[in-house]
């Protein structure tokens, strides 16, 4: 993937410092949505927020865009308020909810938005870039959910801003739709635009992002370069033909779990490199393969490591859970 090397020296294009936000929930108590949450947003990188249902990335970018104001904490973007940065369009955003009006077409609606903005990029290349051309004639209330989501990029990128904030922008969409949706957004961020997108989709974040930020119950459990936040799951796959004895398996390094499948076995481990080294010099197995684990897998194991209370014990970043102390299952990971 050809993306725009970021500078992590630079100043952050996007500030969060120690942001918490709740709510009432109903009921006399009360959700912390956000729980002390500091993150920092190079210009011209992509970002994940990745998370389950719940996991405060909603709030999050509502507080980034300047909707709601946190409740303690500080968020600066483009060296200003949310607020003022969103005024002046240096951030644009692709929300999970807000209304596009169903009868007007599709040019009238980017037409009619572009006229809010003294200065704007021009309506035919948004409309390209978005990819709406095929259908700028159709009423917005006839187009699909992928399509009014395009309508949503458009709108999103009229003012050039140099950040854009989707919030589950491939919701609705199908395979297809999605991968060309993502397809554009690449090409986006390739111009040098800081993305940063909520998901559930464990894979866009693993094919789209560089970088992931994982939410869980409303504070940062673990952040960095995607393939790292996988690495601290530490968890890789490693598939050999072999057909060992009791004596064999329990001579074997740091092993989470085994499952054999023919006359294939696969094992689970946090130290491939030690297990495919004995196996291959202190065993007969043959035929190895070595697959890093899933994000969906990676987090799993990072969820899990967060207690009941929210307290993870480590700054922030959760530490693999140890194999005897994972659940057979989660929920959550995904839809
Ligand atoms: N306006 C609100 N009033 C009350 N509770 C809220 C409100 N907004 C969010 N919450 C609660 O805050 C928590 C975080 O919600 P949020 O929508 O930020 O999560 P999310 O990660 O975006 O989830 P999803 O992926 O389902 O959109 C949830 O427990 C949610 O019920």
């Amino acid at each position: 993937m050809n993306m725009i090397s970021t500078d992590r020296n630079a100043a952050p294009v996007i500030e969060v410092r120690e942001v918490s936000r709740g709510f009432p929930d109903g009921d006399g108590g009360w959700i912390t949505a956000v729980d002390r949450v500091t993150l920092g947003f190079q210009s011209g990188e992509v970002t994940a927020l990745l998370g389950p249902n719940g996991a405060g990335k909603t709030t999050l970018i509502d507080m980034l865009l300047g909707l709601s104001a946190p409740e303690s904490g500080t968020i600066v973007v483009a060296g200003t308020a949310p607020r003022t940065a969103v005024r002046e369009g240096r951030i644009g955003a692709l929300l999970q909810t807000g209304g596009l009006l169903p009868d007007l077409t599709v040019k009238e609606t980017v037409r009619m938005i572009a006229a809010l903005y003294r200065d704007h990029a021009p309506v035919e290349e948004v409309m390209e870039t978005a990819g709406l051309t095929d259908f700028a004639a159709r009423r917005v209330g006839k187009c699909s959910g992928g399509q009014q989501q395009r309508l949503k990029f458009a709108l999103a990128l009229l003012p050039r801003p140099a950040i854009i904030v989707l919030d589950e922008p491939t919701t609705g969409m199908d395979v297809t739709a999605r991968h060309e949706f993502w397809e554009r957004m690449r090409a986006q961020a390739e111009t040098g635009t800081t993305v940063i997108f909520a998901t559930h989709y464990l894979e866009e974040a693993e094919q789209f992002a560089r970088r992931t930020v994982l939410m869980h119950r409303g504070r940062v459990i673990a952040d960095g370069p995607t393939a790292e936040v996988q690495r601290k799951a530490g968890a890789a796959n490693v598939t050999v033909t072999w057909s060992p004895t009791e004596d064999d398996l329990a001579a074997l390094p740091r092993i989470a779990s085994a499952e054999r499948r023919g006359g294939q076995i696969t094992f689970r481990t946090e130290d491939a490199d030690a297990l495919a080294r004995h196996l291959l010099t202190a065993t007969t197995a043959h035929s190895i393969a070595v697959r890093p684990a899933s994000l969906e897998e990676a987090f799993m194991l990072l969820t899990d490591g967060v207690r009941a209370d929210g307290q993870d014990g480590a700054d922030g970043v959760a530490a693999p859970v140890a194999p005897a102390e994972r659940p057979a299952t989660t929920e959550g990971a995904s839809r």
